[in-house]
């Protein structure tokens, strides 16, 4: 196994060949079975950004809407206090509408893939009419081909199921999300499921290559092929095929509505494998998980491509809740910690890490989801007294 010794290695040098295939998948880093610490062997996955002369690494910061500034304040203000060698580049995201179509504006684009990574705060999607996802505007502007939603029991915080260690990598540019829609005649609207073998291929490669490196030994695709013959049909035997290059992994499939029933009954069956999947399945599917450990407030998620990779939470902007400091940043803080491993600064996500988790089974300064009165800054405040 291949793993970079530098950050500024070319991102070739980065990458590792599949089990003797003829394609490149990135090493990125992971989240262990035991925690969303990176394996020590794969310090440094293929992240290319390079270090200021001040020592410090810039990464592209999209607060959001809703909740996002507030949460997003409570990473910086952590950070700051942990002393994390990061600069942040705060960029605007609000749509541009050019040629008829909705762009993200060219300085935020030139951000990320300047810096190659970025941390996203929830972006809010108009039901109906209005502009398109910009979530998924991102993803697909920089194939950010595989998404990476880890969910794992929290110690200290009781919920119906114990010990929950789910991981689950949905296909992030095309699917049921491939936004192509029009109307057939009046009343008439047709929605296209785009499945390509190409876009397949490379998720679930990654899928394979990603429980390798956990130590998972199972993966499982989940899909609706008995319905979606042709497009989940493909997905299906793309896995079967893809499953050869990969002897020590044993490989199933499940149809969704079973994995559903199975999760909600006994999540911990799933804890020795990764499930892969189409875009949408993995959409609700990770709602469903963060469902069993707690909730939204939790959930972490990386959106990984080949060049640049932005991390943010499950969730999204809770209109509900935005501007009374009620959010719980626990799940942006646990995506920033995906992120930090993704850069190799392993100690720094390790000490915020302890930190959350501390202050989370101490129980004492938990926001209200998690049934606490503590306000998303007084929960900050605790986990920065919880650093060492
Ligand atoms: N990746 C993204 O940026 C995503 C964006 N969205 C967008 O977010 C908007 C709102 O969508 P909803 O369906 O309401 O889903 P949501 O995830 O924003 O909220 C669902 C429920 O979870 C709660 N919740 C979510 N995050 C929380 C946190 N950090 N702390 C405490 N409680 C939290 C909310 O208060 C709400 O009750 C929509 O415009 C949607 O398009 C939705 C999901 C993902
Ligand atoms: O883009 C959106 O509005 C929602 C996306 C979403 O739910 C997700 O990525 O989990
Ligand atoms: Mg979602």
């Amino acid at each position: 196994m291949l793993a970079c010794r530098t950050f500024v290695a070319p991102a070739r040098q980065c990458l590792r060949r599949a089990n003797g295939t003829s394609r490149w998948v990135p090493a990125l880093a992971q989240v262990s079975a035991r925690s969303y610490a990176v394996k020590a062997e794969d310090k440094v996955a293929h992240f290319k950004g390079t270090k200021g002369s001040d020592g410090k690494f810039t990464v592209t910061l999209i607060e959001g809407d809703g909740i996002g500034p507030e949460i997003a304040q409570s990473v910086k203000d952590i950070y700051s206090a942990a002393n994390v060698p990061i600069k942040w580049e705060s960029v605007d995201v609000t749509p541009q509408l050019k040629d008829g179509k909705t762009v993200i504006p060219d300085a935020a684009i030139e951000s990320v893939k300047k810096n190659y990574v970025a941390l996203k705060g929830p972006l809010a999607t108009p039901i109906g009419k209005g502009h398109v996802s910009l979530n998924l505007t991102l993803r697909r502007t920089f194939n950010l081909f595989a998404n990476v939603r880890p969910c794992k029991s929290i110690e200290g915080y009781k919920t119906p199921y114990d010990g929950v260690n789910t991981v689950l990598i949905r296909e992030n540019t095309e699917g049921e999300y491939s936004g192509i829609e029009h109307v057939v005649v009046d009343g008439v609207v047709q929605s296209i499921k785009l499945i390509t073998r190409e876009a397949s291929e490379r998720v679930l490669r990654y899928a394979f290559q990603y429980a390798q490196d956990i130590g998972r030994t199972k993966v499982r695709a989940v899909h609706k092929a008995t319905i979606m013959k042709m497009s989940d049909g493909l997905f299906l035997s793309t896995a079967r095929e893809i499953s050869k290059d990969f002897p020590n992994i044993e490989f199933d499939a499940e149809l969704l509505d079973n994995t559903c029933l199975k999760m909600v009954t006994d999540p911990t069956p799933y804890n020795d494998k990764v499930l892969v999947m189409p875009n949408l399945y993995g959409d609700i599917l990770s709602d469903l998980c963060a469902g069993l450990i707690g909730g939204l407030g939790l959930t972490p998620s990386g959106n990984i491509g080949d060049e640049c990779s932005i991390f943010e939470a499950v969730h999204g902007s809770a209109p509900d809740i935005a501007g009374k400091q009620l959010a719980n940043p626990t799940a942006l803080l646990l995506s920033s910690i995906m992120m930090l491993q993704h850069m190799g600064l392993n100690e720094h996500a390790a000490n915020i890490q302890q930190a959350i988790f501390k202050v989370l089974a101490e129980g004492k300064s938990i926001t209200g989801d998690l049934g606490g009165k503590a306000k998303t800054f007084e929960y900050a405040e605790a986990v920065i007294k919880a650093l060492k």
